[in-house]
């Protein structure tokens, strides 16, 4: 065995995969930051605090985040303090949209807001942009390398929404076709435990989803995360 097994257990390790804390993908006029440099809000910071106090009692052995800004401030918040270094893994970087001035107005609701639900067409991509199918390849490769690793017992990701659904609707045996019912808020916690065997994974257990410590009970938080992530497109020219 080349980690140490979770306790009681004989092959099993946990991936606390998150999503980071909120960010305003829009400037003050409206119009779209660019999405590789936005930075998590005030609530944002405070969302990735009070995931990292729900984490505090756990003893994790390594975090990772995508890279981008947004996910690497979540995971230096959460883990604050607790003198882990935060990892680059670029496999989980995010879906891409393709240019919404590419797209007519009318069309772009579907598009982009609900464009997750359309996932299993054959060649799907998103908004124009990223093909679903092969997005889903990256980052479920980049999860098994992550589990193939020798010495961690738990770890904790920093990802994206739609990383983070590619890799739940993969790991519910779904594919694509569940892509657009795992709702990732922000700063959201999903718990997943693998069962791993000379460096393979026999076994996947979905533990939780979606958990928000900022609000247990979802308060105040209504749109979807598309809706509230491109929702300001559909009125842009
Ligand atoms: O799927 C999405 O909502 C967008 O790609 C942005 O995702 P992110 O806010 O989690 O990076």
């Amino acid at each position: 065995m080349s980690f140490t097994p979770l306790e009681g257990t004989l092959r099993r390790r946990r991936v606390y995969l998150m999503r980071h804390g909120k960010v305003a993908y829009f400037d003050g006029s409206g119009q779209p930051v660019n999405p590789k440099l936005a930075g998590l809000t005030e609530e944002g910071r405070a969302q990735a605090r009070a995931a990292g106090e729900a984490l505090g009692a756990v003893p994790l052995d390594r975090v990772l985040c995508s890279g981008l800004p947004r996910t690497r401030q979540t995971a230096e918040l959460a883990v604050e303090g607790r003198g882990l270094v935060v990892e680059d893994a670029p496999g989980f970087l995010e879906i891409r949209a393709g240019r919404f001035r590419l797209i007519p107005r009318e069309e772009r609701e579907a598009a982009y807001v609900y464009g997750f639900e359309a996932a299993t067409a054959p060649g799907a991509r998103f908004a124009g942009g990223d093909a679903f199918a092969e997005v889903q390849a990256r980052v479920v490769a980049a999860l098994e390398a992550l589990l193939a690793e020798p010495g961690w017992t738990r770890l904790l990701l920093v990802a994206h929404d739609g990383v983070n659904r590619l890799l739940l609707s993969w790991a519910c045996g779904a594919g694509l076709g569940a892509l657009g019912a795992f709702e990732q808020d922000f700063a959201a916690l999903n718990v997943l435990d693998f069962d791993v065997e000379d460096g393979r994974v026999v076994r996947t257990l979905i533990r939780a989803t979606n958990v928000t410590p900022w609000s247990l009970v979802k308060a105040g938080c209504h749109d979807t995360s598309l809706e509230e992530v491109f929702r300001p497109l559909l009125v842009l020219e």
